[in-house]
């Protein structure tokens, strides 16, 4: 059994979770300790009486820690990515990347929490100094999703500790491994008590419970709309900084200039690796009618070419789906996008050696935007192809959606790709490259129904995981 960090103990929760391998449903991963609401008020209040000691530490004392995270991720990021691998279904090469990644944040706010920096400003009055200063926002709780399970904790973890705050760390119930592997080596790397807990267990329970916690100073999530939006409302009642990264319907318009030997390969990377389930994946392909036939054809060949299996086996491009309810919801909008007049290339549920919830990857071919399955997030390995007229045409299908996280254009006219960064309403616009796979050390977030908040990693962390003080000094 794997146990909570709180207040700088191992403990037992109240039940645990089983986490299965989706890939070999029948291999149990590990059994994961699920905390109480008790247990959370616990954490809280011991992630309070330890904020001031680190928040005042010394920006070396969090520096070092952050760096020693690092190096120890970096070490071990071959059976990290293998344990990554075996929970959520990404491919080895994918979760070893993730890992890289999760050490390359640290690596970053290593640096950042020696770089923290104010403002002196003039003064309008005579002898008076002005500072803006930045100090911690207090106990951030961070409440993370099953796609990426050591990135996204990683990039609310290393700044909020980097910028002095305290950290409630709630993992996904379906996904705990890789965080409590995350979540030792922070501990195995000196984090003195109280700093650092992890509390696994049920959104309904423990998510619940640390959004609510009157200790708790803001909050930040990253997973669904509904649960997003509730969450926004429950931080307004209770006066907490929120920041919230949710869906993404993120379209990739193919223009008639557009080379293919980029297009097909940004757009097959962008649709279905990581199984699709990315917010940043794109799910709407628009291409113009000139290209759109050849476009689809190369598009499905290539796509019936890769390889769905087991995510250990190095020749394997597209693992399971993370779970059998995600699976099941994929295979309805496959229904629907048929239902709904596409033609569905693709998209059936498939059998392997191990029983697993493996899938075809999907095209919706002459899908139109009004479609459910154009509009609605699924978060599998399924993208609808809309035909469009002209570029007007694609940038008005492209923002016409309630979400803003991503986009993309593929195109060789300086003209079309500058238009297009410019009035693209997302938040990330890619130019000849896929809408999912970004850097780790510039801003990451969306617009609309996306997003909500200051944006996530790179330097621009820093507004949500500090808050600003503006002193006034008479030195008269
Ligand atoms: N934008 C993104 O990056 C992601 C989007 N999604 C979208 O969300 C859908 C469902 O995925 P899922 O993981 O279930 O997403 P959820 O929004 O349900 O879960 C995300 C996190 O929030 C927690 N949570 C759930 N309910 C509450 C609550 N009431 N209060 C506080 N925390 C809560 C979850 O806990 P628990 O683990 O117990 O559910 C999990 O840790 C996907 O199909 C996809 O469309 C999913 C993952 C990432
Ligand atoms: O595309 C990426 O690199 C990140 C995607 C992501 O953060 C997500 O799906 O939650």
């Amino acid at each position: 059994m794997k146990k909570n960090l709180i207040a700088g103990q191992w403990l037992d929760g109240v039940d645990a979770s089983e986490n299965r391998n989706p890939a070999n449903i029948s291999e149990v991963i590990g059994h994961y300790a699920r905390a109480s609401a008790e247990q959370v008020d616990v954490a809280a209040t011991a992630a309070r009486v330890a904020l001031p000691g680190w928040a005042n530490a010394s920006p070396q004392v969090r520096s070092d820690l952050l760096e020693a995270v690092a190096q120890q991720l970096l070490a071990r990021k071959d059976e990290i990515g293998t344990l990554l691998a075996l929970e959520e279904g990404k491919t080895l090469a994918e979760a070893i990347g993730e890992t890289v990644r999760a050490a390359q944040i640290f690596r970053f706010f290593a640096g950042e929490a020696i770089r923290v920096a104010g403002d002196a400003i003039a003064s309008v009055r005579p002898d008076v100094d002005v500072d803006v200063m930045r100090e911690p926002v207090g106990v951030v709780g961070l409440i993370t999703p099953w796609n990426f399970p050591i990135a996204i904790p990683a990039w609310k973890i290393a700044p909020a500790l980097a910028y002095g705050n305290t950290v409630l760390f709630k993992p996904a119930d379906l996904t705990p491994a890789s965080a409590h592997v995350l979540s030792e080596i922070i501990y195995d790397a000196g984090c003195p008590a109280g700093v650092f807990n992890l509390v696994m267990g049920q959104g309904s329970v423990v998510g619940n419970a640390i959004s609510t916690h009157p200790q708790v100073d803001a909050i930040s999530f990253t997973g669904s709309v509904p649960v997003g939006r509730g969450l926004a409302v429950t931080a307004a009642q209770h006066m907490k900084k929120v920041q919230l990264e949710m869906g993404g319907k993120n379209p990739m318009v193919v223009l008639d200039d557009a080379d293919l030997d980029i297009a097909v390969p940004a757009v097959l990377n962008g649709a279905f690796f990581s199984t699709g389930q990315r917010c940043t994946a794109s799910s709407r392909i628009i291409v113009q009618a000139g290209i759109h036939d050849a476009f689809v054809d190369r598009l499905s060949s290539e796509m019936k070419t890769l390889k769905v299996g087991n995510p250990l086996d190095t020749s394997v491009q597209i693992g399971p789906v993370v779970s059998e309810k995600q699976l099941l919801s994929n295979l309805d909008y496959v229904a629907i996008a048929g239902a709904e007049g596409a033609e569905v290339i693709g998209g059936e549920r498939l059998n392997r050696e191990t029983e697993g919830y493996f899938q075809a990857p999907a095209m919706f071919v002459n899908a139109t935007n009004e479609m459910r399955s154009s509009r609605e997030e699924i978060f599998g390995p399924c993208a609808s192809i809309i035909k469009v007229a002209d570029f007007d045409e694609a940038l008005s299908v492209a923002n016409d959606t309630e979400f803003g996280l991503s986009s993309g254009i593929c195109t060789s006219s300086l003209k079309y790709a500058r238009a297009f960064k410019h009035k693209s309403q997302a938040g990330m616009v890619m130019v000849n490259l896929p809408t999912a796979g970004v850097d780790y050390h510039v801003p990451f977030g969306g617009r609309k129904g996306s997003s909500h908040g200051s944006r996530e990693q790179g330097r621009y962390a820093v507004e949500f995981y500090t808050a600003v003080k503006t002193a006034y000094s008479f030195a008269g």
